[in-house]
């Protein structure tokens, strides 16, 4: 538990940790506000602080639909004089007992360097996409109804409620999708100055059919440089209801005058943009590990999801850093509902806590983990059965760091 009164002092050691560049006014005002002082825990020595981390209190979409309350692991810093000393290994001790006290199933985060957070049970479970889309090249192909939808830029502050209302709406159609809790509806909107670069202040059009906000997309414009005949579109984020708003305002970021490229840092692997294009090697796409995942609660969490096909088999389950894991599980579930519970029966998959995680919104396959030696079955037929339940329709993708 942190105090307010440490806040400054605590934000300045994790600004440290991160190489000491400070942080615009803005965005520290909007962390200080989101800060849960109850989650937040400080590691020091003496009246310093050398140890940072906090908890948000999320809650994430599953396969299925239903958002399952997940600790939302950020601001993790150790001060350079205090390293490989073993301060994050006991904040990571302290959090997850806490993220087990609260009664929360899962904890997630998005990590430096991937390879940090293996050792306490977090497995890579969602890609994000970066295009630079070449939009001299690369044309479209545009759904029906594309034409009747209405474009309208908008101030991205007065837009905002609009823009909620769409997003509200795609949360539980993507797992890995965070429901706005109060107060990050400020984060898309972030805009500091100091950050821009030579691009402009922030820019959102929105997409209207029968007088009602369909989506929106929220960018900047990096204007010609000097040794370049055009500009580049900078894509913060895009959101539709429908494919014919959401094909329009593709369009309309493609068609700005003046600019020949499109740089989206972060998208879905199945990101409909993908079939709306001629020419997807024009569109220069590149994936990188995104959201990591830790079930806390390996029973609670897994029953929480629902699965694609029906499934019944007994995991063997390893988990060194949280014991209460360990053990065999059978898990039984379907499209409308699962139940987990601990069995005394030969277990037909042999996995860590880990694979679990990466497994568990749908997005890395456990025949991929499989075939890389990380999952045995031990019952043939269970890795299939229990691949093909474990999938998702849709890619789970995060769309903003936390
Ligand atoms: C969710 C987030 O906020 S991600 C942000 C993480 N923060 C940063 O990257 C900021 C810069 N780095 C740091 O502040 C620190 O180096 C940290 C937080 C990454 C590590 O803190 P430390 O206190 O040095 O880690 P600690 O000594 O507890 O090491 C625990 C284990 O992690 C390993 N480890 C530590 N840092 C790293 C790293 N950067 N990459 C890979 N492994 C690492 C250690 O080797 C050790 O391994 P072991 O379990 O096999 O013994």
């Amino acid at each position: 538990m942190l105090r307010p009164a440490e806040w400054d002092q605590w934000y300045g050691s994790l600004e440290l940790a991160f190489g000491g560049m400070p942080e615009p006014a803005e965005e520290l005002a909007l962390w200080r506000e989101l800060t849960l002082f109850d989650r937040w825990l400080g590691t020091w020595d003496g009246d310093e602080v050398v140890g940072t981390t906090g908890a948000f209190d999320f809650r994430i979409a599953v396969p299925g639909g239903a958002l399952v309350p997940a600790a939302g692991v950020t601001m993790v810093g150790v001060r350079p004089t205090h390293r490989r000393r073993g301060v994050l290994r006991s904040m990571m001790r302290r959090q997850l007992d806490d993220v087990r006290a609260w009664g929360e199933p899962l904890a997630a985060l998005t990590a430096s360097e991937p390879d940090i957070y293996g050792r306490f049970g977090y497995g890579p479970a969602t890609h994000q996409v970066r295009a630079h889309i070449d939009t001299d090249r690369v044309r479209l192909s545009m759904p029906d109804g594309a034409d009747g939808v209405r474009l309208r830029l908008s101030k991205p502050e007065e837009a905002r409620d609009a823009c909620e209302a769409v997003y509200a709406r795609r949360v539980t159609a993507r797992p890995a999708m965070l429901e706005r809790r109060p107060g990050w509806e400020a984060l898309p909107l972030l805009d500091a100055p100091s950050r821009r670069g030579d691009a402009s202040p922030l820019q959102c059009v929105l997409a209207e059919a029968d007088g009602r906000t369909v989506g929106y997309a929220r960018y900047s414009v990096r204007p010609r440089p000097d040794d370049a005949p055009y500009g580049t579109v900078l894509l913060r984020d895009v959101e539709a209801l429908t494919p014919a708003a959401y094909a329009a305002l593709w369009r309309f970021l493609f068609d700005l005058d003046l600019t020949n490229e499109i740089v989206a840092r972060n998208r879905p692997s199945d990101d409909p943009l993908w079939q709306l294009v001629d020419d997807v090697r024009r569109c220069r796409l590149a994936s990188e590990d995104s959201l990591h995942l830790r079930l806390v609660e390996v029973g609670a969490a897994l029953a929480a999801r629902t699965y694609q096909a029906p499934v019944d088999v007994v995991f063997e389950v390893e988990d060194a850093f949280c014991p209460w894991n360990a053990g065999r599980w059978r898990l039984t579930g379907d499209t409308k509902g699962a139940s987990c519970e601990r069995t005394e029966d030969p277990a037909d998959l042999a996995l860590s806590v880990r694979e679990l995680g990466s497994a568990y919104l749908g997005g890395v396959s456990l025949i991929s983990l499989a075939g890389a030696g990380r999952v045995r079955e031990l019952r043939e037929g269970a890795l299939h059965e229990a691949s093909v339940a474990f999938g998702s329709p849709v890619a789970p993708w995060l769309p903003h760091g936390f």
